[in-house]
């Protein structure tokens, strides 16, 4: 890095900083004389002699703009001259070149009027420009001197370079004038302010090895573009905010210690460079990877290149994008919940065939999506219910624990983080809010969809999860009508109704970016208006819609009746049942009647109408069960499957007729696993479902009844644990265009009124407990 700086310095500036630089310089130095030695001789008193003059003078030209310019060369490095009046007579000189000699008088170039290169760095002069100003000096190396004082070159209009480095100066003064003045060196001087630099051109200082305590005086300096301050005694970064094409900053050495302080460059989008080596800030936890999150267009940092990854790091670390949150929150929740004594939530049990349906409405807060789920669970009823969240936050005025929320303390709440509970966590507003596994399975087990809401961070987290809901979003796009709803709620401060303003642009931005993130957006200004929008969405979910238009249809003109047919054919079958009128209203009422007479064999002729309607790939899928299944019956595959199957015979059908049977792991005794089968099903095991196929049992319900020779029409006893409906498998997955519609609705979890007792044989061992109650101990 300090090469780069100086290099920087050096190559635009051969004046500035440092001196030796000036090799550099864009016209070739003079050749060495042949007459070395007798020149010496009569330098010995060091004054320089015409002869010496004449044979070290060149005409050196250089191509410029296409036109061949001539220059007067003069170079005398090195020489020990102390005497040189006699240049007063070469008054062509256009650069002049006397470093490291013993001059301390330079007023012949008085004399010089097309001088435009000066340099007399490592002199001993001590007047400062103590000669008349020629008209086109342009540049001038005073390094190395005795200047004690800057005074005044408004006479020197046309300097553009100025390297003043290693004298005594103690404040930059007499610059106003110098209107073309792009490089400045003041390193090593004992400058303990910066000023004197208003306004100027400068695109380059050099302020190095001074005495700096603050950064002043560089407010309107707004071409700078490199600026070095090493080797001084500054704290803070404040005084650079406005200098918008500084690209690079040297800051080495002096004694910033916070890394807040890299916030007063923040907004220096130019910024590519940044030195803090030898600052005490570099001692701070995780320095390197706050500064280049503060500072996200640092290419070199501390003279190391910034790389990409550390680029990421530090976003992820400082500012994560949601889905990194969400994976973060999933990964512990699932960590946490594989810590845990393993249940089987049979009712909501991952299924590549037909997830557990759910819905969730997610929007900004406030945006009427809690009341729009409640009101949707009260309508569809018989679809529906609410998965209720828990929330550390205090109840408002008329809320329900249990109904809105699960109100907890903040220390339960991680409890139950502890202990595995939830799918889904979110922090919102400084408060917790998660939705616990046991909630949905609490309404799976009613036979019902769960519905849910909840905020982007949520919708998030819970793609992780083995749940494939619909997400519909519920967007406010009247941002005033939204804000004065949200004042009129009286609940949220201003900063609180910002936030949530602010937050409907993620929204939108989400929607935007992530094609199919979102199954439905609804705008949601007028409440009425996007209830009845969602409930036309939520019934073309259910394919309720098509029935009903199909059952008008064929009412209404008993002409149009075979086209209606035609109509329905053409649809995807009804999620829950074809069997009988084709209401699926009705239907789900008889099926979910145990006194109806078709119940005990519901789910038989579900399948025998569905069988023909298989996709091929639920047919596959099928296939390769049964083909399991079988390896395991003839012992060849002794995996999950066989587990099961031996339980199951030892254990008699009804271990897998009752839906609530919990199974334990690793059960060792005889009876225990009499008692329950030995499977394990990680509750939330999205990231095992490549590992563990999940257990589909209706699929087992049709291999039992292969393998046991029961038959379709004769069912086990309570075979409500097969009351799984084959449906239609709803391939729709983000980003595909597929018409979203619901999975099957699990009717068949719900429990009999009056169970006869041969339906369960074995009470179940673990009922649900109301209220997120614990489901999943046992062992
Ligand atoms: N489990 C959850 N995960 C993520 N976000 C949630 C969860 N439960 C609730 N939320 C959301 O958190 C936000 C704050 O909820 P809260 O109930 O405290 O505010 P509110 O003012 O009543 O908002 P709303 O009327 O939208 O519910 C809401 O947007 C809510 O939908």
């Amino acid at each position: 890095m300090k090469e780069t700086m100086s290099q920087q310095f050096s190559s635009a500036s051969p004046s500035c900083c440092p001196p030796e630089s000036h090799s550099d310089a864009p016209i070739a130095e003079a050749p060495a004389c042949d007459e070395l030695e007798e020149n010496r001789e009569m330098e010995k008193d060091g004054a320089l002699t015409a002869e010496v003059v004449s044979s070290c003078v060149s005409n050196l030209g250089c191509f410029s703009t296409g036109l061949q310019h001539f220059y007067n060369h003069l170079s005398l490095p090195s020489r020990d001259l102390r005497d040189i009046s006699v240049l007063a007579n070469y008054v062509h000189l256009q650069k002049l070149e006397l470093p490291r000699n013993k001059i301390k008088d330079l007023s012949c170039v008085s004399h010089m009027p097309y001088l435009v290169i000066l340099d007399a760095s490592h002199n001993e002069i001590s007047s400062f420009f103590g000669f008349q100003p020629p008209k086109n000096l342009k540049e001038v190396n005073l390094s190395h001197n005795r200047l004690t004082k800057m005074e005044d070159l408004s006479a020197y209009s046309c300097l553009s370079n100025l390297d003043l480095g290693y004298n005594r100066l103690s404040e930059i003064t007499g610059l106003e004038k110098c209107c073309k003045l792009t490089h400045l060196s003041v390193a090593y001087n004992k400058i303990s302010r910066i000023s004197g630099l208003e306004c100027l051109p400068l695109t380059h200082i050099c302020l190095r090895g001074n005495q700096l305590e603050r950064i002043e005086g560089l407010e309107n300096l707004n071409s700078l573009q490199v600026l070095d301050l090493s080797l001084n005694r500054i704290t803070s970064l404040s005084g650079l905010g406005n200098l918008h094409l500084l690209g690079s900053i040297n800051l080495e050495k002096n004694l910033i210690s916070e890394i807040q302080e890299c916030k007063h460059i923040h907004d220096l989008f130019l910024l590519r460079e940044l030195n803090l080596l030898g600052n005490p800030v570099q001692d701070q936890p995780d320095y390197r990877l706050a500064v280049v999150f503060l500072l996200q267009h640092l290419t070199v940092l501390d003279q190391e290149k910034v790389k990409v990854e550390e680029k990421v790091s530090s976003v992820n670390k400082y500012d994560p994008p949601l889905d990194v949150v969400a994976a973060r929150d999933h990964m512990t929740l699932l960590v946490y919940q594989l810590m845990q004594p393993q249940s089987l939530y049979d009712s909501t049990m991952p299924s590549a065939d037909s997830p557990y349906p759910m819905l969730v409405l997610t929007g900004p807060q406030g945006c009427g999506k809690r009341e729009l789920a409640h009101r949707l669970c009260q309508e569809l009823s018989e679809y529906f219910s609410h998965g209720t969240s828990h929330t550390t936050r205090g109840p408002y005025f008329q809320e329900e624990d249990g109904m809105d929320y699960h109100f907890v303390s903040e220390e339960d709440f991680q409890n139950m983080i502890h202990m595995g509970k939830f799918i889904q966590t979110t922090q919102y507003g400084g408060h917790s809010y998660g939705l616990r596994r046991d909630a949905i399975e609490d309404v799976a087990r009613e036979g019902l969809a769960c519905c849910v809401h909840m905020e982007l961070e949520g919708v998030f987290c819970l793609k992780n999860s083995c749940f494939e809901p619909r997400y519909i979003l519920l967007i406010p796009t009247e941002v005033e009508k939204y804000t004065a709803h949200l004042k009129s709620r009286g609940l949220y401060t201003q900063a609180q109704i910002d936030m949530a303003v602010s937050r409907i642009e993620l929204y939108a931005n989400t929607n935007r970016q992530r094609l199919g993130f979102f199954d439905n957006v609804i705008p949601c200004d007028d409440w009425e208006e996007a209830y009845e929008t969602l409930r036309q969405v939520v019934k073309e979910y259910l394919l309720l819609e098509e029935q009903e238009e199909g059952e008008n249809n064929n009412r209404g003109s008993p002409d149009n009746a075979s086209t209606g047919q035609e109509a329905e054919e053409k649809l995807p079958p009804p999620p829950l049942s074809r069997s009988g009128s084709g209401a699926l209203a009705s239907h789900s009422a008889t099926a979910l009647d145990p006194s109806d007479p078709s119940y005990r064999n519901y789910f038989t002729q579900i399948q025998a109408e569905l069988s023909p309607q298989k996709s091929p790939s639920e047919l596959a899928s099928i296939g390769r069960r049964e083909q399991l299944v079988r390896e395991a019956i003839v012992a060849k595959s002794p995996g999950v499957y066989s587990q099961l199957l031996k339980s199951s015979a030892q254990a008699a059908p009804s271990s897998l007729q009752n839906p609530d049977t919990h199974l334990n792991v690793s059960s060792s005794s005889s009876d225990e696993s009499r008692a329950s089968s030995a499977l394990t099903v990680p509750s939330s095991a999205g990231g095992l479902n490549d590992v563990v196929e999940p257990l589909d049992m209706s699929v087992l319900g049709h291999n039992l009844e292969t393998f046991t020779g029961q038959t379709a029409e004769a069912p086990c006893p309570g075979t409500d644990l097969l009351d799984v409906v084959v449906s239609p498998s709803s391939d729709r997955r983000p980003g595909s265009n597929v018409k979203p519609i619901l999975p099957p609705i699990p009717t068949g979890r719900k429990t009999p009124a009056s169970p006869s007792p041969a339906a369960s044989p074995r009470p179940s061992p673990q009922p649900a407990v109301p209220g997120g109650g614990d489901v999943d101990r046992e062992g």
